[in-house]
């Protein structure tokens, strides 16, 4: 008789695997590659933004004072500069300088007029300007400091490196960025059933999809996949790939042959290999027969061969892992709250997952509907899933209209055109 498995909750195992996730040593990379690594290190201010005070605008740079008693003022204009150059005298009284958006305040001037608003004429081979309203002192400056303040800690360590950040690391010069290393994850699909995508289908045979699907959710969760290929179910093949996979990387996600069937040769291969299983069933659906093992502090992922089974196997167990190996301090799907969009009437006692799609509706509601057929051997909801819908089991079904969690799949969602019926004030 198959060995009887004894299901956990999904919390429970997702602890279970968090306590083998290591931050990874800290590494220097180029900024250019810095998108979507962690910082190791905390972000600090090492000088004053902007370092000096700076012309908001382009014009001309005045003494506030000199347009305070006769108006309009005309004042000599003294020299030209733009960004990147500085003026290298001091003001004197009745004098202005024309000065570009970006470049320092020359010393002794303490305001900037805006172009548009001077009149200018020549005499005598000198320029002059027109000021026809008072300023007063600091009136269009961009102050030293008054963005940022030396000392001040910008991004703390565990901050996920984002075009922002990036702005703020070449900033403050760093040309490598100090990261926490990520880990190198290997990928293995078990099936005999398993044809490369190029490959016509044949009787009984399909695509091996999960292999590349993991590749790319490696890559969203910030890691490096390693692809060891696909190895056909047997227990040799099987045995000795993983144990090669297991020496060359991080740590290992199979895919398939992690059940009770025949040639479903996972759970002799962490015998074999002196493996810890963590779990090997958890209260999901689907995924339940995710297994977990841990080999001499790596883990191996023996993910389930059934698509949507893999890929919210991944999403629950694996990626947790990687963002937190990364530095990553929130490693988890972000959970939010969301109207279900259709009935799920059939009490189940395990927890669904429901790949779902979400709906944003008039009044800002927020639900989430099924994104398609919802088996655990679904490939085609997958494409169209930003959310996995909790439902969690019990005796009682769902229905339509209910507040339930759902948790966001993948980082940075986009959004179609933007612009149309933004609320205008009502004040
Ligand atoms: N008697 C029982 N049978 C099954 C149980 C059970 O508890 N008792 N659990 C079922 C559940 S739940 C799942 S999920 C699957 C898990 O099966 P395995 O993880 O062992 O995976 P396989 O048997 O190898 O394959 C399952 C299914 O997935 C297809 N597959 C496999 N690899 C790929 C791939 N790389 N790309 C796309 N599709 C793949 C495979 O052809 C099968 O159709 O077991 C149930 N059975
Ligand atoms: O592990 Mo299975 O996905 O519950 O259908
Ligand atoms: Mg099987």
């Amino acid at each position: 008789m198959a060995e009887k498995r004894t299901p956990i909750p999904i919390g429970e195992a997702v602890s279970r695997v968090m306590e083998y996730a290591e931050e990874g040593a800290a590494a220097l990379i180029p900024i250019e590659e810095s998108f979507g690594r962690v910082l190791a290190e905390d972000l600090t201010a090492d000088h004053d933004v902007p370092a000096f005070d700076r012309s908001p605008y382009d014009g001309f740079a005045i003494r506030a004072e000199d347009t305070q008693s006769k108006l309009p003022a005309v004042l000599e204009v003294a020299g030209e500069i733009g960004a990147g150059s500085v003026y290298p005298h001091t003001a004197k009284p009745d004098q202005a300088v024309r000065i570009m958006t970006g470049a320092a305040i020359p010393e002794g001037f303490d305001a900037v007029v805006m172009i548009e608003l001077v009149k200018e004429h020549t005499k005598n081979e000198k320029k002059y300007i027109e000021v026809s309203r008072s300023y007063s002192k600091g009136d269009n400056l961009s102050f030293r400091g008054e963005d940022a303040k030396k000392g001040q800690i910008l991004a703390g360590k565990g901050t996920f490196v984002d075009p922002g950040v990036t702005a703020l690391l070449a900033t403050f010069g760093y040309q490598e960025v100090p990261v926490a290393s990520r880990p190198s994850v290997g990928v293995i699909a078990t099936g005999s059933e398993l044809l490369d995508p190029e490959a016509p289908l044949e009787p009984g045979k399909i695509r091996n999809s999960n292999a590349y699907m993991l590749l790319s959710q490696i890559r969203r969760a910030g890691a490096d996949p390693v692809y060891f290929g696909k190895v056909a179910d047997d227990f040799e093949a099987c045995f000795q790939t993983i144990s090669r996979a297991l020496k060359e990387t991080d740590m290992l996600i199979t895919t398939g042959g992690v059940s009770v069937g025949d040639y479903d040769y996972l759970p002799d291969i962490y015998k074999n290999l002196g493996a810890n299983v963590l779990f090997n069933k958890v209260a999901m659906r689907p995924g339940s027969v995710t297994t977990v093992a841990e080999k001499d502090g790596k883990l191996l992922f023996g993910l389930s061969g059934n698509p949507s089974a893999c890929y919210v196997g991944f999403e629950l167990f694996a990626r947790p892992v990687i963002r937190r190996t990364m530095g990553n301090p929130f490693p988890h799907l972000k959970r939010i709250k969301a109207i279900l969009g259709a009935d799920f009437k059939k009490a189940n006692p395990f927890t669904r997952l429901v790949r779902g799609r979400l709906k944003y509706g008039e009044g800002g509601t927020v639900s989430a509907v099924p994104a398609g057929f919802n088996k655990s051997s679904s490939v085609s909801s997958l494409a169209a899933a930003d959310v996995f819908i909790l439902l969690p089991g019990g005796t009682r079904g769902y229905e339509k209209g209910m507040t339930v969690d759902a948790l966001l799949v993948g980082g940075e969602t986009g959004s179609g055109w933007p612009w149309e019926n933004i609320l205008p004030s009502y004040r």
